[in-house]
């Protein structure tokens, strides 16, 4: 465990929005109105009266005056309170609940608030009562709160700066709050440093004064080399998401407590360079680029998630020998990409895209020339993964036929019948679609030997990547006739944002239906890969798992026992024997050990009793081989 830097200096804490998560008197306003015909209005009024006085705007005695005539509670509304407020303990307060009560002795809670609710919520915190300094209510005989003591220095203004003088502590300071005169002590020379606790509320005239900002109580623990819960604060995990994934990606990842930064487009490779410093977690979709280059300048990468299916984007060896595991979202689209294909076949059976806008040009032309049912026609699906596969079954659904091509072995689903050669497929189908993959090796798979091999009329659709086919070859062959048609919704370039223009040499030509790569791009899908792409890396984070990353060996982890190791390394032999040398050597009980590598790396877990000394995590850094290490409790 970290050693304890002695002695801790004492620790002022306030209560309301810091300690806990709300303003006592806010609470004790909602449950003292309850069923008052005004509550909302009453309860905003005392609220506004609240951040007015935190905020230094108006004085404390004022503030306090007006929210207790608005209140109207009585001793009754008391313990609801204090079970209320127990349940409100700041999450990072309450989950290093240990430190408070192995430093009691060293925290002090001076706070404007009540000592009739502070003192019972703090006690289970192992604060006693005479380290919390509060005011104190007056009642009437009816047993209603009338005011505060005027006795107590904290019913005054500037009462936290007296309190501390009748305190006199003799030692260094540290005060930790959300509020201004909080960092009034500060100011008044009282404490050597004032914290901005922000992790319920940040005001920005207290932010812009702080020695430091504290977004959790972990990250003052951290600085501190302090005894902590957490391995690692999570507000130092820093969030870049491009490409606009769902809003529900980026609120999963604050929920989380990570920092998150969005940009709206895609960035180039130089942007991402200069964007990438820092990042924790990088989140894309198609269209951005991670090179080696990205990647070398990235010096706290953990993780990439393509919000997207397609991986090719990504140099994932490149990410691998860098320990950076990748995570995408292999199924979350697939019925979108399937739902508009099938739409599309439709479409350019019945030459919608030339009638569509013969129509808009105020043209009508009736015919059923060159139309034609897709039942009973052949669909050819080359690359029968998941999108293919499930295409293969709606085709069959409306009547169509379907053969299918691809480099692996699949499970024939319904009555598809597998081509043994691309070629058979390209010259029996009336439709041809392309489902497979964007890997380099598939540049310009479908060109111009290939388009002369499919049927007189047959119709073509890309809805998989844009290198993959030669679209000058594509372009010709519309041109000439040969081919009846074609849907493409994936170019070799595409703009950046929606600010760019598309260029592009099957412009303009007729039968062709061209979208702007939505094949994914519908409300369901989007959601869904926003909360699956979250989901893995998430728990890539806090638990090692590495459950369906793309470039990662794959080790579903049991629940953690004690505290983890995370080995990655270069897959050589003997790191693991390296491993567990050091573990030995330094008398560390191994709880349980996971293995699993592929061709570049080894990924090792080891579960270890608590109790080891930090010699052996330096010791583990240095193992020879390591790529990244890191220790998760
Ligand atoms: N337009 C859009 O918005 C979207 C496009 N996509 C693209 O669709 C692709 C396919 O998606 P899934 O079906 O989910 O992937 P998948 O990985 O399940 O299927 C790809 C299949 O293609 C096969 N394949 C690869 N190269 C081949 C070749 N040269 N010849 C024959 N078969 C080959 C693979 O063996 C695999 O079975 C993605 O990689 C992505 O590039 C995916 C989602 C949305
Ligand atoms: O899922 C994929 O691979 C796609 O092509 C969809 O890409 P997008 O998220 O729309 O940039």
């Amino acid at each position: 465990m970290n050693p304890t830097a002695a002695p801790l200096p004492y620790l002022v804490f306030d209560f309301d929005s810091t300690f806990t998560q709300v303003e006592g008197l806010d609470e004790l306003a909602d449950i003292a109105l309850q069923g008052h015909p005004d509550q909302a209005a009453v309860v905003a009024q005392i609220r506004a009266l609240t951040d007015q006085g935190m905020a230094g705007e108006i004085g404390f005695q004022e503030s306090l005056a007006k929210r207790l005539a608005l209140l109207g509670a009585t001793e009754k509304h008391l313990a609801p309170l204090v079970a209320r407020l127990r349940t409100k303990v700041s999450e990072s307060i309450r989950r290093n609940g240990d430190f408070f009560r192995r430093f009691a002795d060293r925290i002090y809670v001076v706070s404007s608030g009540f000592r009739e609710f502070i003192e019972p919520v703090v006690a289970e915190f192992g604060i006693t009562a005479d380290h919390v300094l509060a005011n104190t209510f007056t009642f009437d005989a009816a047993g209603r709160i009338t005011g505060c003591d005027p006795q107590n220095v904290l019913s005054r203004d500037g009462g936290k700066i007296r309190q501390l003088v009748l305190l006199d502590l003799d030692g260094p300071v540290y005060v930790l709050g959300d509020g201004y005169t909080d960092y009034q002590i500060r100011e008044a020379g009282l404490a050597h440093r004032f914290y901005a606790y922000t992790e319920n509320v940040a005001r920005p005239t207290v932010v812009a004064r702080a020695d430091e900002v504290l977004p959790s109580f972990d990250e003052f623990l951290y600085q501190l080399k302090l005894p902590m819960t957490l391995s690692y604060p999570k507000n130092r995990i820093k969030v870049l998401l491009l490409e606009n994934p769902d809003a529900r990606a980026q609120e999963l990842f604050s929920a989380e407590g990570y920092q998150v930064e969005t940009v709206p487009g895609g960035l180039d490779e130089e942007e991402l360079i200069q964007r990438i410093e820092g990042v924790s977690i990088l989140g894309i979709r198609s269209k951005t680029q991670v090179t080696k280059r990205v990647l070398d300048a990235a010096n706290r990468l953990i993780s990439i998630g393509a919000f997207c299916i397609g991986t090719n984007q990504i140099n994932l060896d490149a990410a691998m020998e860098r320990g950076v595991a990748v995570f995408n979202a292999p199924f979350s689209n697939t019925r979108s990409v399937v739902e508009l294909a099938l739409g599309e076949i439709i479409v350019l059976a019945r030459l919608i895209p030339e009638k569509n806008a013969r129509m808009h040009r105020g043209e009508w032309d009736k015919s059923a020339q060159g139309s034609f049912e897709i039942r009973g026609k052949t669909l050819g699906i080359v690359g029968y993964g998941n999108i293919g596969a499930q295409l293969s079954v709606v085709a069959e659904a409306v009547g169509m036929k379907v053969v299918y091509f691809d480099i692996a072995e699949k499970l024939q689903l319904g009555n598809a019948v597998k081509c043994r050669t691309l070629e058979e497929l390209l010259t029996q189908a009336d439709v041809v679609t392309l489902h497979i993959d964007g890997r380099p090796e598939n540049e310009r798979f479908i060109g111009e030997q290939e388009f002369a091999l499919m049927k007189p009329g047959a119709l073509f659709l890309n809805n998989a990547r844009g290198h993959v086919v030669d679209v000058p070859a594509l372009a010709a062959a519309l041109r000439s006739g040969h081919l009846g048609g074609a849907a493409v919704d994936v170019f070799p370039y595409e703009p950046k944002t929606n600010h760019e223009s598309f260029e592009n040499e099957l412009r303009g030509l007729p039968n062709v239906l061209l979208t702007p790569h939505i094949g994914g791009s519908t409300a369901e899908a989007q959601r869904n890969i926003a909360e699956f792409v979250p989901e893995r890396i998430i728990q890539y984070v806090n638990t090692g798992n590495t459950q369906q990353s793309v470039n990662f060996p794959n080790i579903q982890l049991p629940v953690q026992q004690a505290h983890r190791l995370i080995h990655i390394h270069a897959n050589v032999p003997g790191v693991l024997a390296r491993i567990n040398n050091v573990l030995a050597a330094h008398h560390v009980n191994i709880l349980g050990q996971y293995l699993k590598t592929n061709e570049l790396i080894g990924y090792v877990i080891t579960d270890i009793n608590q109790e080891y000394d930090q010699e052996v995590i330096q010791a583990l850094r240095e193992v020879e081989h390591t790529i990244k290490f890191r220790v998760l409790y």
